[in-house]
């Protein structure tokens, strides 16, 4: 069922000017330079951001339409054949595309940026590493150690905000997988100079002194100084031809002359912004939909306890596998990133004029097209019921990566390559949580914009558990 076909785009560029015209999806390009933006903004802002679409989805019974969003003419897609094309789209058709702000900030040496063989290198290198059985072992050992450390200073009674547990342990995680530094008064450092710079991810494209932007790339610039010492450093020692103990590593070992010291430091840089974002919101939404559902979390309670007794007997330290092989628990995430949406949906630009839909519709060159993945995952076509959350309706289905109307990790060339390692930490988290503490949730609701995250950050008040 899961099976993707690959549809190559083919282009047109014979086109008249006039039969582009007419190719293009219906909708409506809003006010002269805002376009929709604002209209899209505002329903960011609610608890169903997708009604913007859904309104349209309905006014021109399509999938796909045409608008201008973020000062460009756009393609929103929500059908899921058209997304899927998009991602396996080659470099010659779409390349990403997103708000200055955050293009100015990822810098244009960003694996979320660049295309090509680069891109490829760099994917590669990553995700062999991330797939390592040294690294999975290691990485599973520093999680449970950081998640140890965090819940044992939880005491009965006391109220517990999720969120802001999951960010630290998260970036904890990735800090130390991307340039092995170790939680301490560095990593402080750099955390809340990191702060800063993802405050202005979605900001004002303004670069004079005192914005938002400019702070924000003056503290990246900060910490791409700090890790560009550590690289020279590993250079000089050479300890990277030996034992590759971390993303630095790796990549000064391919001996390649374009990953530069720069190159790497930026990339380490940005390589961190799923710790702080993606991962813990993911591990937050879980525990307030699990909260939200008792069948489910008595479920995933049992599943884990019985995980946590066969450890015990055996007496030995639960592994990657042994996380990952928790089906239910499993489920309980592909749930959570479907109702979620922690990236709603990707941005590309086509760099030539792309036909889709057998020819139907165009996407003429230049124009931004926005896969919006929240609609697909919120869509009643794929999923009965799709505003309940269900993790039953995962049984006996291969999803780690996705299929074409799940696809919360992308795909195509771009893949996320930290899809697993995810997967993991949230697993890893829940079980703890799940196996050492009784809670009762605090009524909080999710904000969708500019990123995912809960209004209070998911206040639980926790008791542990009798032994
Ligand atoms: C819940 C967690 C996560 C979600 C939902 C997520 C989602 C995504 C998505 C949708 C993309 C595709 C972007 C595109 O096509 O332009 C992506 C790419 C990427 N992700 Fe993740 N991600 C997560 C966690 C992680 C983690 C833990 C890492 C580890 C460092 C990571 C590293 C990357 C990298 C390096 C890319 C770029 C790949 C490339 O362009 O070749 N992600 N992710």
């Amino acid at each position: 069922a899961f099976f993707i076909k690959k549809i190559e785009p083919s282009s047109s560029s014979s086109s008249s000017p006039m039969s582009k015209l007419l190719l293009l999806p219906p909708g409506t390009m809003g006010w002269p330079f805002v376009g929709e933006t604002l209209e899209f903004i505002s329903h960011a802002y609610t608890s169903c951001p997708e009604a913007f679409v859904e309104k349209r989805r309905m006014l021109y019974g399509t999938k796909v339409f045409k608008t201008h969003l973020f000062g460009s003419p756009t393609i929103v897609s929500t059908d899921s054949e058209i997304n899927r094309m998009i991602l396996q789209g080659d470099t010659a058709s779409f390349v990403p595309s997103y708000p200055r702000s955050l293009m100015e900030l990822m810098g244009e040496s960003s694996i979320l940026l660049i295309t090509g063989g680069l891109q490829r290198k760099l994917h590669g290198l990553i995700a062999g590493f991330f797939k390592s059985p040294v690294l999975k072992s290691q990485i599973t050992a520093d999680m449970r150690r950081y998640v140890e450390d965090s819940m044992s200073s939880w005491e009965d009674g006391q109220t517990i905000y999720i969120q802001d547990e999951a960010k630290q342990i998260a970036f904890q995680v990735l800090v130390k997988v991307l340039i092995s530094m170790e939680p301490g008064k560095e990593l402080q450092i750099l955390k809340l100079q990191f702060t800063e710079f993802i405050a202005g991810l979605m900001s004002l494209p303004l670069k004079i002194p005192g914005s938002r932007l400019y702070r924000s790339l003056q503290a990246k610039k900060k910490m791409v100084d700090l890790v560009k010492d550590i690289v020279r450093r590993r250079r000089r020692s050479g300890s990277a031809e030996e034992y590759c103990n971390d993303v630095i590593d790796v990549l000064i070992n391919d001996g390649s002359d374009e990953l530069t010291d720069h190159l790497i430091a930026e990339n380490m840089i940005d390589l961190m912004i799923p710790g702080e974002d993606s991962v813990p919101i993911l591990i937050t939404l879980a525990v307030k939909y699990l909260s939200d559902c008792p069948p489910a979390l008595r479920q995933t309670e049992e599943e884990n306890t019985q995980l946590k007794l066969i450890s015990e007997t055996k007496g030995r330290l639960l592994e990657w596998d042994d996380y990952m092989s928790l089906s239910f628990t499993q489920n309980v995430i592909s749930e959570s990133l479907r109702m979620g949406n922690v990236i709603a949906g990707i941005m590309r630009k086509a760099m030539r004029d792309v036909e889709v839909k057998g020819g139907k519709f165009m996407i003429p060159k230049g124009w931004c097209v926005l896969t919006y993945f929240r609609s697909v995952h919120l869509d009643a076509d794929f999923y009965d019921q799709p505003f309940k959350f269900n993790p039953w309706r995962w049984q006996n289905k291969e999803t780690p990566g996705g299929s074409n109307f799940f696809t919360p990790f992308g795909g195509g060339q771009k893949l996320c390559p930290g899809l697993d390692l995810a997967r993991l930490e949230a697993s890893i988290f829940l079980h703890h949580l799940l196996t050492t503490f009784r809670w009762v949730a605090e009524d909080d609701g999710v904000v969708n914009f500019p990123t995912v995250r809960m209004k209070k950050g998911m206040p639980i008040k926790v008791n542990r558990k009798g032994v």
